[in-house]
């Protein structure tokens, strides 16, 4: 059996919906399970929908009723038969965030955040499902709550795998004898079956989860890309696609940052030696790219930006040297706030983090290491990893820049920088 994701860009309207169809057609109608995402920017805006109504906000209702609009617009156009039993679904599953979101929000934060965003899963699921069976193609909707069992954990829930793969196991194959399953990316279940979820972009994990647990052949997620390439065509106007590239590879590149894949995707599938094919939904007869356990070196330099950095650098107070217990202190902060560092350099009297400046988080982080510290931090900066370096590459990123770090290894090298003065 084969499992397929589709994400939010790929069924971001009536038309992607049509087209995922039109790639689901040219495949076997049995043992294939598609993992799907929320439709578009759907999560973003049920984001910002839940902090409205944690806040007690009065523009909650305006943006709960724009996201109803935004879905029933795409199913009015998929079915012209107003009495298809998808307009009654749908509206039944957004009643139950009706009935929440009238009371006042009194259980945490996290908690109400996942019962609130996996809504956009299970709606996306509902219309992709019934779409297919409206065409004659056979497919079963299934709950991925029901499935991928987790702690509760919301927010970031870690997956409790002996139970997830008795569960899959126990019912999905006698599903996929049937037709094609169609489930949910992002979302899980708990022990005491409230909605958790995994962590934003989280659909590649799900998919990856359902595939080791059910020794797929193969997984394929579909893009708005040609495969992998060997820099974000956001930010560069000359990339190339890798055709193959190993699993270690793919760790490297999504743990540095391309956001391409989601980081925790590749481990689940390396460990059964199951390959993933990065595919274009856009061109769906087009190649991509296949990840697998075969050791081939990227055949150019990849480049992985990220944006808005913060380099903190830390000194003890008297500037006696940086010393293990320091580094212990300083790591345990950097855990307690939830901070996760995207490249570090120590010297005898400092050491230095560069980090996502997430304002909240960070403004805590500092505070926190101040007490024991002295510490210096510059914001606004960009940070560059270059896998499979060379001098040239590096002169290419870092013209008009001035570099404030740089850390080389065999084969990645690090650059934080800003724009000259
Ligand atoms: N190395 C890379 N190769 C290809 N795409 C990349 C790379 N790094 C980042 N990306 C970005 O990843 C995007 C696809 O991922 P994403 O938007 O998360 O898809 P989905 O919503 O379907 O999961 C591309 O549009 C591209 O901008
Ligand atoms: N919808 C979730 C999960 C996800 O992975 O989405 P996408 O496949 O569109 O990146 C999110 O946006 O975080």
């Amino acid at each position: 059996m084969q499992v397929f994701k589709f994400g939010g860009a790929s069924v971001k309207d009536a038309e992607g919906v049509k087209n995922l169809a039109k790639i689901v057609q040219g495949y076997p109608s049995t043992n294939l399970l598609i993992v799907i995402s929320a439709m578009g920017k759907m999560t973003n805006k049920l984001e910002e929908l839940t902090w409205a109504y944690v806040k007690g906000e009065e523009k909650a209702h305006q943006l709960f009723e724009e996201i109803k609009t935004y879905h029933f617009d795409i199913i009015s156009t998929l079915f012209t038969d107003h009495k298809n039993p998808i307009y009654d679904d749908v509206a039944n599953t957004f009643v139950e965030i009706e009935w929440l979101l009238e009371e006042e929000a009194s259980d945490s934060a996290d908690y109400l955040y996942d019962q609130i965003v996996s809504i956009g899963e299970l709606v996306s699921t509902k219309i992709v499902a019934a779409y297919l069976n409206l065409i004659g193609c056979f497919a079963i909707w299934a709950d991925a709550r029901s499935y991928i069992k987790t702690d509760n954990n919301y927010r970031d829930a870690n997956v409790i795998w002996d139970k997830t793969e008795q569960e899959i196991q126990k019912h999905l194959p006698t599903y996929l004898d049937r037709g094609i399953v169609i489930t949910q990316g992002f979302i899980g279940g708990t022990s005491e079956n409230f909605t958790s979820t995994l962590g934003r972009e989280g659909s590649d994990y799900s998919a990856a989860i359902f595939c080791a647990c059910l020794n797929a052949e193969s997984m394929t997620i579909w893009k708005d890309v040609p495969g992998v390439l060997n820099a974000d065509p956001k930010w560069f106007d000359e990339t190339e696609k890798i055709p193959q590239l190993s699993y270690h590879d793919a760790i490297e590149l999504t743990y540095y940052g391309a956001t391409v894949i989601h980081p925790k995707t590749i481990k689940p599938i390396q460990n059964k030696g199951i390959p993933l094919y990065v595919r274009s939904f856009l061109q769906p007869e087009a190649v991509g790219t296949a990840i697998t356990g075969v050791a081939t070196p990227l055949p150019v330099p990849s480049f992985i930006f990220k944006v808005n950095q913060v380099l903190i650098s830390i000194f003890p107070k008297d500037f006696s040297f940086i010393i293990e217990e320091n580094l212990s202190h300083i790591f345990n902060i950097l855990h307690k706030n939830k901070v996760k560092v995207n490249t570090m350099l120590n010297s005898a009297i400092s050491f230095s983090v560069s980090v996502d400046n997430d304002e909240e988080k960070i403004k805590q982080l500092i505070t926190d290491l101040s007490e024991t510290f002295k510490v210096k931090y510059n914001k606004g900066l960009e940070l560059v990893t270059i896998r499979y370096y060379n001098q040239q590459t590096i002169d290419r990123v870092i013209v008009n820049k001035d570099v404030l770090l740089e850390v080389k290894s065999r084969h990645t090298c690090q650059i934080v920088m800003k724009d000259k003065a």
